[in-house]
């Protein structure tokens, strides 16, 4: 089993001022239909991040989507990441200046708050590397420290990594002399190498939804019919995103999440419907309100206006490599 890094450091180094990094970070999807919480794939939607050290005080310019909406001080998502980041690698940094070009909607199912953890993180990286603290993270790094900061390892892995992921949680059992206790979950990932022939199109609604609502919308225990029906087509999944995507339609059905959560997104439950009908994988993406569609052959100006009609956008995305760093 590969090793999960293990979160530890402290801020011995304060990096200097002029160390400038900059990060391209894609949009997610994560479940892919009954991978619930385990699978993921990154979509061709991209948020841009410039970090640059500066002698005090947090400074952000923002465009572009959240930009009305975030806070901008020491509570933003992606400046919390940078200083978690720095602080694993044993620095701090007495200012930093942020430029978010952000492309990636909010609160839609598009993993937007687990880019911004993963871009935080990179662009620590990329400050240490520059400012010779230590190596950049590795990418086993990134996913741990995203998942655990943002939660979603099933997104965050996919715009660590790039392309069709699993995740999984493992959480070491040590022992004490009060008992048995779990230590810390790590999160880990393996990235699949996602068939040649498949393209994603996401349909993305106005209407924002929390994750943490919808969460709430699951129940504890589910009946173990579904359990096991859930089971048979997320492995089904694996074969279709790598080797047989004509079983894809098969491999996305699911009934562990999306049921409970339809009544909550009616238009994206009626969408995945109509979509289904017509003979496409579709999905909510995440813990929606857009849907994914996973096919061979793009969309026609039916579906395209079908959605429109209904409140969607369109959108045709690659299936994108992971995030990128360079300073
Ligand atoms: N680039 C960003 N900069 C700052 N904050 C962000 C950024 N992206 C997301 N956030 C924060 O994350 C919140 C969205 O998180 P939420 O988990 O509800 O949605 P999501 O991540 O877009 O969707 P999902 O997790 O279902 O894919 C935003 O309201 C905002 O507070
Ligand atoms: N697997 C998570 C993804 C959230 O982005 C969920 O469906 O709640």
């Amino acid at each position: 089993m590969p090793e999960a890094p293990s979160v530890v450091g402290g801020a011995d180094n304060v990096l200097l001022e002029g160390i400038s990094v900059r990060v391209r970070v894609p949009a997610s999807s994560a479940n892919l239909g009954p991978g619930f919480d385990c699978l993921g794939i990154a979509l061709g939607v991209y948020d841009t991040l410039t970090v640059s050290t500066v002698a005090s005080g947090i400074h952000i310019e923002a465009t572009g989507e959240g930009a009305d909406s975030i806070p901008r001080d020491e509570r933003h998502l992606v400046v919390r990441a940078v200083r978690r980041g720095l602080e694993y690698g044993g620095a701090s940094a007495a200012g930093l200046a942020l430029r978010c070009v952000n492309a990636i909607p909010h609160s839609r199912g598009l993993g937007s708050s687990a880019a911004a953890a993963v871009s935080g993180f990179a662009a620590a990286s990329g400050l240490l590397a520059a400012a010779g603290v230590r190596e950049p993270f590795s990418d086993a790094e990134l996913v741990q420290l995203a998942g655990e900061f943002e939660g979603h390892p099933d997104n965050a892995a996919a715009s660590v990594l790039g392309g069709a992921v699993v995740t999984w949680a493992d959480s070491p059992l040590d022992a004490n002399p009060d008992g048995v206790v779990a230590v810390r979950e790590a999160y880990l990932a393996r990235g699949l190498v996602v068939h040649p022939g498949i393209r994603a199109t996401v349909f993305v609604p106005e209407t924002e939804s929390s994750t943490s609502h919808t969460r709430g919308l699951l129940p504890d225990t589910v009946p173990r019919a579904d359990a096991v029906f859930n089971l048979s087509r997320s492995a089904l999944a694996v074969v279709a995103l790598t080797t047989a995507p004509e079983c894809l339609i098969d491999a996305t059905v699911d009934r562990l999440h999306q049921p409970y959560r339809a009544p909550s997104m009616p238009q994206s439950a009626e969408l995945v419907v109509a979509l289904r009908e017509r003979g496409y994988a579709a999905m909510v993406s995440g813990a929606g309100p857009s849907v994914l569609v996973l096919s061979t052959d793009a969309v026609t100006d039916e579906v395209d206006a079908l959605a429109h009609g209904i409140g969607f956008a369109t959108w045709p995305v690659e299936i994108a490599e992971g995030v990128e760093i360079s300073w």
